[in-house]
This record gives structure tokens, sequence and C-alpha cells, in this order.
């Protein structure tokens, strides 16, 4: 049976198949703003995003993701705490079956009701999946979701929900701005941890940004309408697709504020 957010096959289990489940850099963790460090030396994020490069979206059957073409740099993130250039690679969701719960990173133990993944590899490698398992491979901009007015942005991705409602369904996807989809304020923490899902690789850069951006209780809905599950397999509601904080086991989280 594969991987997923069951009892049966979910966080708890991983450990068997993915030992590096039990890793000394694994993610998502729990944010304590009071115990990170602010660091002067880190830069401001530098991202620059092209939405000609933007592909399809697809229900790969653990979220919903948004693919990016990453033949050129057209899609990149500089700066802030990495070196070198990475490419966007995609984007993907995790959120729960109800507003009170949802994100991976947790704030102070505040869990938020979802949390996007803009996933970039670093171009010192050929391609993403050589990137994949390398220690500076990747590195993932988090931004969590709150619950308040409706967000227009987040609007054109929903309207794809229902034609990619099952696993392993995907539509062509044009000209998506996924800088619409960040906070006015880039702010950030970062630390160095691991893929949020199997094969779970310690090769992530991760860069939280503190300020949320908001969805409505109605699109946070729509993600709950997706399915885990395959067209004509029993309906499987795609909800709690989220890995718990992880023991920080000695990592300091850095902020880019005071
Ligand atoms: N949630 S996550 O972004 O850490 N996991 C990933 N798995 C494959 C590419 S990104
Ligand atoms: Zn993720």
């Amino acid at each position: 049976m594969s991987w997923g957010y069951k009892a049966n096959n979910g966080p708890q289990k991983w450990v068997e198949n993915f030992p590096i489940a039990d890793g000394v850099r694994q993610s998502p963790i729990d944010i304590v703003p009071g115990q990170a460090s602010y660091d002067a030396g880190l830069k401001p994020l530098n991202l620059k995003y092209d939405p000609s490069t933007c592909l399809d979206i697809l229900n790969n059957g653990h979220s919903v993701q948004v693919t990016f073409a990453d033949d050129t740099d057209s899609s990149r993130l500089t700066d802030g705490p990495i070196s070198g250039l990475y490419r966007l690679k995609q984007f993907h969701f995790h959120w729960g079956a109800s507003d009170d719960k949802g994100s991976e990173h947790t704030v102070a133990g505040t869990k938020y009701p979802a949390e996007l993944h803009l996933v970039h590899w670093n171009t010192k490698y050929a391609s993403f999946s050589e990137a994949a398992s390398k220690p500076d491979g990747l590195a993932v901009v988090g931004v969590f979701l709150k619950i308040g007015g409706e967000n227009p942005n987040l609007q054109k991705l929903l309207k794809a929900f229902d034609t990619i409602k099952s696993k392993g369904k995907q539509t062509s996807f044009a000209n998506f701005d996924p800088s619409t989809l960040l906070p006015g304020c880039l702010d950030y923490w970062t630390y160095d941890g691991s893929l949020t899902t199997p094969p779970l690789y310690e090769s992530v850069t991760w860069i939280v940004c503190k300020e949320p951006i908001t969805a409505s209780s109605a699109q946070m809905a729509k993600f709950r309408t997706l399915l885990f599950s395959a067209d004509g397999a029993a309906p499987d509601c795609m909800v709690n697709n989220y890995r718990p904080p992880q023991p920080l086991k000695g990592r300091t989280v850095r902020a880019s504020f005071k």
C-alpha cells in the first residue's frame, strides 16, 4: 500500500519505508518566534515568476499541484538565505478537514487552516530530480493561509478543481502568476529541513513567511471537495494532508526580521 495520511499509511507509519523520517533535519517544525535568532545578514527574498511558465494543474493523489516549465531561469528565487539561483518547479497546498488545522508548520503551536509550498531547485544541479536528494538541493517557500475575505487569486485555482477532482487528473493551466499568492510583507523564518512527504529527503532550505494570505471559509471548503481516490474508486475526501511538526534536534531557526 502506498503512503498517505490515514492511520494505516500516514505520518506515523512512514518510517517503515522511509527511515529518514526519524532523521536529524525533518520537516515541518513548530516555529517559536521568541526562540528564533534574528540574522541581520539575511537578505530579502528575491522572487521573480513568469506566468508564461505555468503549465498545468494536477491532482497527484496527495495534494493539488501547479507545475511550471523549468527549462529556463525565468521563474526563480535568489537571495534570501540561499546562494545561487533556484528555479520554480511547482507549488501545492496542505489543508485540514476543518478550519482549525491543516498547516504543516505551526507558529508557537498555532495551526493555520492551510499552507502553500512553492518548490524551487538549485540550478547547480542538472534537474529537480537530481537536486531533490542533495542537502542544498531545494528551497521551499511556505505561506500560511488564514480565514478571511475571499482571495480572488486563489479563486482562479479553485475554478479548475471540478475538472481534477480525483487522483491522476490534470488539466492545462496557463498564465498564472504565483506571486499573486505571496503576502505583502516577505519577512521570513528559515531553517534546514526536509521534504514533508515521502521520500522525506533532507534537502530543503525552508523559508516560511511570517505573514499569512487569506482564504474564505468557502474557499477552504472547495479544497475539501478534492479526492485522494481515483475516478471509479470509493470517494475519499482529500483532507488533513499534512505532516505534524517534527523534533527540532538542535536546529536553529533564523528570522529575517526583528
Ligand atoms: N511538502 S514538500 O514540498 O516538502 N514535499 C515535496 N515532495 C516532492 C516535491 S515537494
Ligand atoms: Zn508541501
